[in-house]
């Protein structure tokens, strides 16, 4: 059982976010780097990568602990389309088109964990779950070795109705326990087709953001946060089964109306 609360901050503004966004993950970063040596993240789709992308690009003031060490970092993503890696719902393409190619080059490049395209026009994308699961035992341990992968980091959106990941309210995947990456045909936020990663390792990471801005989540963040009406919402379940490993990034008109405490700065 997770110990303590969730964090929740919230920011004027998308500058003063990204800043804070920036300085989380670089104590993330640093902290990963003390324990193996390698920064081992996973991101979403949606508003994400842009953000991320304001936040890591920004300059920074030259120490290694200010810069993103981006040679060294493992992306993987939190979930996946089930779409050719150049299509625009591509997460993947999304990544690189916001992010990963404007980093500068002497910054190096990062690792991108990209689904296998040989199996991305399968009827069922179990064969592309299987291959991003064994792509991440190859970054971490075997299943036979550790029971979970330990992300340092992963960074998630939050849908309107309370999703996370490709993890949709209700969904018989939010009950898997054993595999560490999952396959999905229904999806109601298209595309259907989609991998995501499962409870157990998002709960199971070092530590966990959210980034959720603007008024449209304002109803869902009352809920996830005033826990009446959400608490089986995957999101919740996030905040539930890793406690104060979870860190919220928000801004005011998303939070309008919630009384969770909660703070500007980190
Ligand atoms: O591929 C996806 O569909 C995303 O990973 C998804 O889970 C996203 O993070 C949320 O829908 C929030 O999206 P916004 O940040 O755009 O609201």
């Amino acid at each position: 059982m997770a110990t303590g609360h969730p964090n929740l901050h919230s920011f004027p503004n998308s500058d003063e976010l990204a800043a804070q966004l920036r300085g989380y993950v670089l104590r993330c970063q640093n902290s990963a780097f003390s324990r193996h040596g390698t920064f081992r993240l996973a991101v979403s789709g949606g508003s994400l990568p842009a953000i991320l992308a304001k936040a890591l690009l920004a300059p920074s003031n030259g120490s290694p602990e200010d810069t993103p060490q981006f040679s060294k970092w493992h992306i993987f993503f939190a979930d996946e389309r089930a779409v050719p890696l150049d299509d625009e719902e591509s997460n993947y393409r999304l990544l690189k088109d916001e992010l990963v190619s404007k980093i500068p080059a002497k910054f190096g490049s990062p690792v991108v964990h990209a689904i296998d395209e040989k199996h991305i026009g399968d009827d069922d994308p179990q064969e592309l779950a299987d291959l991003y699961q064994e792509d991440l035992m190859r970054e971490f341990a075997s299943k036979e070795t550790v029971k979970l992968p330990a992300f340092d980091l992963i960074l998630l959106g939050c849908g309107p109705d309370g999703h996370t990941c490709s993890l949709f309210p209700g969904h018989a995947l939010l009950r898997e326990k054993d595999a560490w990456v999952a396959a999905e045909t229904d999806s109601p936020k298209p595309p259907p087709k989609r991998i995501t990663l499962t409870l157990p390792v998002v709960t199971h990471a070092l530590n966990i953001a959210f980034v959720a801005t603007g008024a449209g989540k304002k109803g869902i963040l009352k809920k996830i946060f005033d826990l009446e009406e959400g608490s089986s919402l995957p999101s919740t379940l996030v905040n539930q089964g890793a406690g104060e490993k979870v860190t919220w990034f928000t801004d005011h008109p998303a939070v309008d109306g919630v009384s969770f405490p909660r703070r500007g700065s980190l």
